[in-house]
């Protein structure tokens, strides 16, 4: 192993059951045999088609889901998953769910407590940081949830899509704090549906597609490629 390595997903592999009624189920493989790794310091893009398994990749790699077969090997102690309001306690203020966030990450008690003047700070959340979270808009669970990710340190930081957080004003300075992370030497896997994006911000990019790798490489490389093939594809509807 490279010294630099941060995650090592190998062979991994993921099938979702779902009940289809009484004793049945449908069963959907959204991970096959992927393999690939994250190397410190870079932002690598992950790409694919709706429902080629981007998400659950960065579910994989954030240790909440576990893989049927291969593994994740993981160099670092912190992975932080950017991820929109999931999973709140929502009969606890915004406060004790940042804490419990955080500390569901690994951080203790108290690095938890010193990070919440800047979570309440950022995510614009005022008296109603003390409010319970089943009040809250769902604005304002996004606001706490990207906040708290944001805030917290992360070896490695996996972003799904979370640009488009919140308002417009937000969103810019969701944007503007994710760049800042990128620009420094944050390690940000990062899922997109805007191939523009990824080739701005990405050292390298997966492309995923039915759950499967195409290509690891230079973004350039592997974004011309992916939009070779989906030009190939006859209905628009499947391009995205
Ligand atoms: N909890 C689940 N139970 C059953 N199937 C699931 C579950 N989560 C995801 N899937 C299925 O697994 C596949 C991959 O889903 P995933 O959300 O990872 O795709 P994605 O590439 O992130 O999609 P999108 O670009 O639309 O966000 C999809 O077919 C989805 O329907």
């Amino acid at each position: 192993m490279s010294e630099s390595v941060c995650l090592e997903a190998k062979n991994i592999s993921l099938t979702f059951r779902a009940r289809r009624g009484f004793f049945r189920y449908s069963y959907h493989t959204a991970l096959d045999n992927v393999s690939f790794d994250i190397r410190k310091g870079e932002t690598v893009g992950i790409v694919g088609r709706n429902g080629c398994g981007k998400s659950t990749l960065l579910k994989v790699l954030a240790d909440i889901l576990k893989p049927d077969a291969g593994e994740l090997v993981s160099h670092v102690n912190y992975v932080s998953l950017q991820s929109l309001a999931t999973g709140f306690e929502k009969n606890l203020s915004g406060r004790d769910n940042a804490i419990l966030s955080a500390m569901l990450l690994g951080h203790t008690l108290e690095q938890a407590t010193a990070a919440l003047p800047d979570i309440c700070d950022f995510a614009e959340l005022g008296d109603s940081f003390d409010e319970p979270v089943k009040t809250y808009s769902s604005g304002m669970r996004a606001r706490l949830g990207f906040s708290t990710a944001m805030l917290m340190h992360a070896d490695v930081l996996l972003v799904d899509e979370t640009l488009g957080v919140g308002d417009s004003r937000f969103k810019k300075k969701a944007e503007a704090a994710i760049l800042d992370k990128i620009n420094s030497d944050q390690t940000v896997v990062f899922v997109s549906h805007q191939s523009s994006q990824v080739e701005r911000l990405c050292n390298r990019a997966v492309w995923l597609e039915k759950g499967q790798v195409m290509e690891v490489g230079d973004t350039k490389t592997v974004l011309n490629n992916y939009q070779a093939f989906l030009a190939t594809l006859p209905n628009p509807q499947k391009r995205k």
